[in-house]
């Protein structure tokens, strides 16, 4: 084969070195090189990551679709820590393992932004984003945390009123049972109205058309994700834009948020004597660090706003549900987070005090167990920009998507033991107490530590900045409903939890809410 390659070069050579009367052998040589080089650049394997086998012909591993989460942890135990597959004609890479956090420190190499066009079909939902400028995300990373007691006693007011009057039935005075048909429904009109005031401020965050907006942004767009994956985006461009609720969900965000801006910066060139305070809220953060150079600035606002409502209502209401369908097949855990509750009261004070909520470690190794078994994020996906070789020798080529996957993590029988995949949160407290280190200890009773065995708010550069208020916002909820109320299915069968393509379903049913006799006091 080289020989004949290297005649056929010479024959050019001297068919081209007659025409331009060169010296024939200069550019045989010449020639010769080059086509060597090609040879061996074609020879160079461009990827040394195995592919999973038994995917089908063309359309390539479509059982994925079925249960990601033991899929990828299957493929890790015989492929190791990077592995690829290919869907419909796309090909994925998966680092996962403790290889991940070397793809989390990477962030160069391996981008979030770049991905986010089709991981998050950010650019369909939203429209173009600005990615150089992420003073809003920053917001949540350095304003929140200072204003962190003000923004959850709001939260702590909202939720206890939307329970109430969701859950109350007060006829004649007298607090049934209630039945909720939709529960994850109710979860984002309770928990999501919190955060949506915490976004917007008290009056927009509690506007009839901005709770509907709310209410429908997580409409479909799992399902749309998982598509995301097998069609090429300017037919999922083109299937949003026509056939989707999110053009009109910008169009109701524009005609809100903009006069809302302007009503605000009127107020505030208002005299001294008559400017009000300004609201606590992620908008009008926004507005004060939101460069002013660009015509359309509001309207930028109004899209980031839409994007930072899409990361925070949905992801948390979607836990809390999560939470709610596990703890309702429990009776024996909800009879002890009540026990737990009643000690916290009588040794850290107030259930709302933020004593009290770290002091509730039962309570907090419910959510990292949910977040853990859930794997909400399945994947957190990435771009190659460069050809990118990792420590162990693989290679994976510029330009292709990466999927860093906590699950062989968030699920490993050697972390986890041959349980893993049962929801058994007292495993969370048995680690802590085998932790000897007081550090470590503490790690084990708090959700939003990041820790190498436990990636449910990712790692790194993009680590989830608004997990302090997703976690504080569910405890707080939890408390409120446990201590007043016991809870399961109406239908007494337990919930179904279905793991889809690097999404996660629960079959939703109706949830049964029975008034305690004796409430757990503790204001
Ligand atoms: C239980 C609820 C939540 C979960 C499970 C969750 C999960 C995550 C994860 C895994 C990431 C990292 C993605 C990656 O590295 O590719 C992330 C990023 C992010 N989250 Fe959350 N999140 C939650 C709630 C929230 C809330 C309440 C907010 C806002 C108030 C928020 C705002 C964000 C933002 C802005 C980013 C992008 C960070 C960046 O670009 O650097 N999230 N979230």
């Amino acid at each position: 084969m080289v020989a004949m390659l290297l005649q056929l070069a010479r024959q050019a050579c001297l068919f081209f070195g007659e025409l331009w009367s060169t010296n024939t052998y200069e550019v045989a040589l010449v020639l010769s090189g080059v086509g060597l080089l090609a040879l061996y650049l074609y020879r160079q394997p461009r990827t040394n990551v195995p592919m999973i086998s038994g995917g089908y012909p063309l359309l390539g591993h479509l059982h994925l679709f079925s249960n990601t989460v033991r899929y990828f942890a299957e493929a890790h135990a015989k492929y190791g820590d990077i592995f690829r597959f290919r869907l419909c004609g796309y090909e994925y890479y998966v680092v996962n393992g403790k290889l991940i956090f070397e793809g989390f420190r990477r962030f160069k190499d391996l981008s979030f932004y770049e991905a986010l066009p089709r991981s998050a079909l950010v650019t369909s939902f939203f429209g173009e984003q600005d990615t150089s400028d992420t003073s809003h995300i920053h917001l949540l990373r350095t304003t929140l945390p200072k204003k962190f007691d003000v923004v959850m006693d709001n939260i702590q007011r909202i939720l206890e009123a939307k329970t109430h009057e969701t859950l109350a039935v007060a006829a004649d005075g007298v607090i049934g049972v209630k039945v909720i048909d939709q529960p994850y429904l109710w979860s984002v009109q309770v928990v999501g109205s919190a955060i949506a005031q915490f976004l917007f401020g008290p009056e927009l965050g509690t506007d009839p058309e901005m709770f509907m907006l709310m209410l429908r942004l997580p409409e479909n767009a799992s399902t749309l994700f998982n598509y995301s994956r097998i069609f090429p985006l300017w037919v999922m461009d083109f299937w949003v834009q026509n056939f989707t609720a999110w053009p009109e969900h910008r169009r109701t965000i524009r005609k809100h948020v903009i006069p809302e801006i302007e009503r605000r910066l009127a107020a505030q060139a208002l005299p001294e004597a008559d400017r009000p305070a300004p609201p606590e809220d992620l908008l009008q953060w926004m507005i004060e660090v939101q460069p002013r150079d660009h015509a359309d600035w509001m309207d930028r606002c109004a899209r980031r706003m839409l994007a930072m409502s899409f990361a925070s209502v949905h992801t948390t209401s979607f836990m809390f549900h999560r939470i709610l369908a596990h703890l309702s097949g429990h009776p024996e855990l909800r009879a002890k987070l009540r026990a737990e509750q009643r000690t916290v009261v009588e040794h850290s004070g107030p259930l709302t005090s933020p004593a009290a909520l770290d002091a509730m470690v039962l309570l907090d190794a419910c959510i990292q167990e949910a977040s853990r078994t859930a794997n909400l994020a399945a994947a957190f996906q990435r771009v190659t920009t460069v050809d990118t070789v990792f420590a162990n020798g693989q290679i994976i080529p510029k330009g292709s998507t990466v999927y860093l996957s906590p699950v062989a993590i968030n699920c490993s029988a050697e972390l986890y033991g041959e349980d893993w995949d049962t929801f058994r949160p007292e495993r969370f407290l048995e680690g802590a107490a085998g932790m000897g280190d007081e550090k470590k200890t503490k790690a084990y009773t708090k959700s939003t530590a990041i820790r190498q065995n436990l990636l449910s708010f990712g790692s790194g550069r993009h680590v989830c900045p608004g997990r302090f208020l997703a976690v504080s916002e569910i405890k707080r909820m939890l408390c409120i409903l446990l201590r007043r109320y016991d809870f399961e299915t109406a239908s007494g069968t337990p919930f179904v939890f279905n793991k889809v393509l690097l999404q996660d379903e629960v079959v939703d049913q109706p949830l049964r809410f029975i008034p305690l006799d004796d409430p757990v006091t503790g204001e």
